[in-house]
């Protein structure tokens, strides 16, 4: 790599591309070269092919390198449920796939999931397209406000009720996460040096307006996380009224059940600097050391929790709970604003206040340290349940979001949470949002109550996606309006095959009755002569199991084009969701594993199924029937030629029995002699293998230009490595 850097720049002095040293096992790689290198400079044509190609597929994700170190300290296993609560475009969503999957063998899924929520439609979409390269059926991704994300709990009544055809199993009564993973909209400060527009722009409003929004994502996420459980906030901002604030606000609030954790030891070979123990507000130009320092009429602006011992002043205790942003101070009994006590006060300085939490456990990471971007990371963990306060307010601002028509009746009173329980419409109290719906949340997503909208006027070109010019694909290179268009095509897409008039307008009219309107139900598929008849045909082994992981996004099973398969964690998400009136919004789900074969050689096959590229490596294994192996020569073949008459192959055994098979889809698996026709097909994580179609005359591949050119490229890798 040294000779590329050298006929780039004339110097080898630096590296081209280097290993980033606290990236575990090497994984992640930096490269020197801007964007315009890559794109302009001949002698890099083919780096950038071959950067984009594997992007494309999936095996490289390009990415800010700071952005990758969230999910590192979020200690993900494979089993854990994950949430991650503003997701799009999905960076650091594909990061934690990539550990839930790392260990898993072919055909076997991990235990955990991950729920991906965004608050942006559009971004979702922009979200599946990137996560789909990583062919997940552990994957749900959802459309909510992250501050409102839904419970999920299940009234104790409903245990033995059958939803959607499902029992809910006692313990499966609640939707709660292992690790949550707040990477929360902020004013992105911290990617100055690669979006030099925010130079301009940036002004300190935003992240004053945007605090009260993180302390409740915040919040909602500790009521979401497990006792045990680890959480992340981060922000592309080096704001501390964006950063340590939010944090210290979490732990204020939770009264000692979160604990910021020292992760000192953990990737000890990134540089980071301690969290800020002070700082001061800045408000309309003046710097305010305290609370008590705020101008008459901005008591609703700059609020106690910005400042560092988050204590407001006597004479506003009462009014706070009503006018302040992000309405952290609710009920009174927690949180800063009633504390009349005289702020922790910095001798040095005289009048500075100090933070009275560890907040120095904060992690900043600095341009200047590892010439990387800005990152704040802080942990917390969950040592006990959050006071009842605390829960309440975020589980009933989450109810008031996502109500629904259940019996309100609770037979059984005692310990039951009402305001969690499903159906619980209790009158929301909930301070003022922030309103920074720019998706479609329709009038049935809005909150009964809206307290008043922060004073917003000095956070005037406030963007709360601009923390997000981190993530926006910058690194990425992918076209996000391109994507969005091609992701948004494709979901227009009938699910139920060819464009019927009469069929679209009855699949609106059954979309518009759904709970969540203009997103396709999720509908567990269980037609069981489909379902037999692919079994039968590709001999799909009895242990795999199919019967209740199958699910589609139309109410017209007879109609059926596309069928998902979701991992076993993923089914009991979704039967909690049906038990509970799908409280969850969700966007996207499952693994696509089958589609409706419409041509019409296709329509005259025994099975109308076939597999789909993306579900191939899961159900490999257990492919019993329509499988054969392939000389690499004929695969080379059949990759550049896309289609092959049965007498042309060069292994004329293999050209035999691939004529022998049923008419349909079939699976070719490269082998790695030159005869290697044989029966006995071992499937290992190295192993490749293509979706085919096989006709009457030849034999067909059923992938796409660019799976082919990687194919091909692996190929020769392989044949020069006699691998
Ligand atoms: C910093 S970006 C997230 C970047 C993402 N984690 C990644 O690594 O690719 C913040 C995201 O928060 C979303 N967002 C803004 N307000 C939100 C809210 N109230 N609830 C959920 N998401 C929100 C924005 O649409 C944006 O995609």
């Amino acid at each position: 790599m040294k000779s590329l850097q050298a006929e780039v720049t004339e110097s080898d002095e630096a590296e081209a591309i280097r290993p980033l040293p606290w990236y575990p096992d090497n994984l992640a790689w930096h490269s020197n070269f801007s964007r315009m290198q890559l794109r302009k400079n001949q002698a890099l044509e083919r780096f950038h092919e071959f950067l984009k190609l594997e992007n494309e597929i999936g095996n490289i994700t390009r990415q800010e390198a700071v952005s990758m170190v969230p999910p590192l300290f979020l200690d993900v296993h494979p089993n854990h449920y994950v949430l991650d609560m503003c997701a799009a475009p999905g960076s650091k969503t594909f990061q934690l796939l990539e550990i839930i999957h790392q260990s898993s063998k072919p055909g076997s899924l991990p235990d955990g999931l991950v729920v991906a929520n965004d608050l942006d439609v559009q971004r979702c979409n922009l979200l599946i397209h990137q996560t789909k390269r990583m062919c997940t059926a552990n994957l749900i991704v959802t459309n909510h406000e992250a501050q409102h994300f839904p419970g999920c709990r299940a009234h104790t009544n409903l245990f033995n009720a059958s939803a959607a055809g499902s029992e809910v199993k006692p313990h499966n009564t609640q939707l709660t996460f292992d690790r949550v993973l707040c990477d929360v909209p902020c004013s992105g400060d911290g990617t100055l040096r690669k979006a030099p527009d925010i130079w301009r722009k940036w002004n300190s409003g935003m992240g004053n307006g945007l605090h009260g929004l993180q302390v409740q994502i915040g919040m909602r996420g500790a009521s979401l996380l497990k006792v045990g459980g680890r959480m992340v906030y981060s922000t592309c901002s080096m704001n501390p009224v964006e950063n340590e604030a939010v944090v210290a606000e979490l732990l204020r609030k939770s009264g000692g059940s979160l604990e910021l954790i020292d992760v000192s030891n953990e990737l000890p070979q990134l540089v980071r600097r301690p969290g800020l123990k002070k700082w001061r507000v800045l408000d309309r130009g003046v710097w305010l050391a305290s609370y008590k320092e705020i101008i008459e009429g901005r008591q609703s602006v700059a609020i106690p929790s910005m400042f560092p011992s988050g204590r407001g002043r006597k004479n506003q205790a009462d009014n706070n709970d009503n006018s302040e942003l992000g309405g952290n101070h609710l009920d009174g009994s927690i949180g800063s604003s009633v504390d009349v006590s005289e702020p922790t006060v910095d001798p040095e300085d005289g009048f500075d206040e100090v933070c009275e939490f560890p907040i120095e456990r904060c992690m900043r990471i600095v341009p200047h340290d590892q010439n990387s971007g800005a990152f704040f990371i802080a942990v917390l963990r969950k040592i006990a349940p959050l006071p009842a306060t605390f829960e309440k307010q975020t589980s009933k601002s989450a109810n008031d979001r996502s109500r629904c028509k259940l019996p309100q009746t609770i037979a059984d009173g005692e310990n039951v949470d009402v305001d969690a329980a499903v159906g619980m419409d209790e009158s929301p109290t909930e301070a003022g949002i922030i309103s920074n719906n720019q998706g479609e949340s329709s009038s049935a997503d809005k909150p009964a109550c809206e307290l008043p909208i922060q004073d917003n006027k000095d956070a005037e070109g406030l963007n709360t996606n601009a923390g997000d010019l981190e993530a926006k694909l910058v690194d990425n290179e992918v076209d996000e309006k391109a994507a969005i268009k091609i992701y948004s095509e494709e979901s227009k897409q009938p699910d139920d095959g060819e464009v019927d008039p009469k069929k679209s307008a009855a699949k609106r009219k059954l979309q518009i009755q759904g709970k969540w309107k203009g997103v396709d139900p999720v509908v567990l598929f269980k037609d069981e002569t489909v379902i037999d008849s692919i079994k039968t045909f590709y001999g799909i082994d009895e242990s795999f199991p199919l019967v209740g992981q199958l699910v589609t996004r139309n109410s017209d099973t007879n109609h059926v084009k596309r069928i998902y398969y979701i991992s076993k964690s993923v089914k009991d998400v979704l039967e909690l969701n049906f038990s509970v009136g799908q409280q969850l919004k969700i966007t996207s789900i499952g693994l696509k594993m089958f589609e409706r074969q419409s041509s019409r050689e296709g329509s005259s096959a025994p099975c109308s199924f076939r597999i789909s590229s993306e579900g191939l490596p899961v159900i490999l294994p257990y492919i019993t029937k329509q499988i054969l192996t392939i000389s690499p020569v004929d695969f080379k073949h059949l990759l550049q030629y896309k289609s092959i008459k049965y007498s042309d192959f060069v292994d004329s055994a293999f050209g035999e029995k691939a004529s022998n098979l049923m008419l349909g889809c079939c699976v070719i698996v490269l082998g790695t002699g030159t005869n290697t026709s044989s029966d006995v097909i071992k499937v290992d994580s190295s192993t490749i293998a293509i979706g085919c179609w096989k006709g009457r005359a030849s034999l067909s591949v059923m992938v796409t230009a660019i799976d082919c050119q990687e194919l091909l490229e692996r190929l020769s890798n392989r044949l020069e490595n006699n691998l």
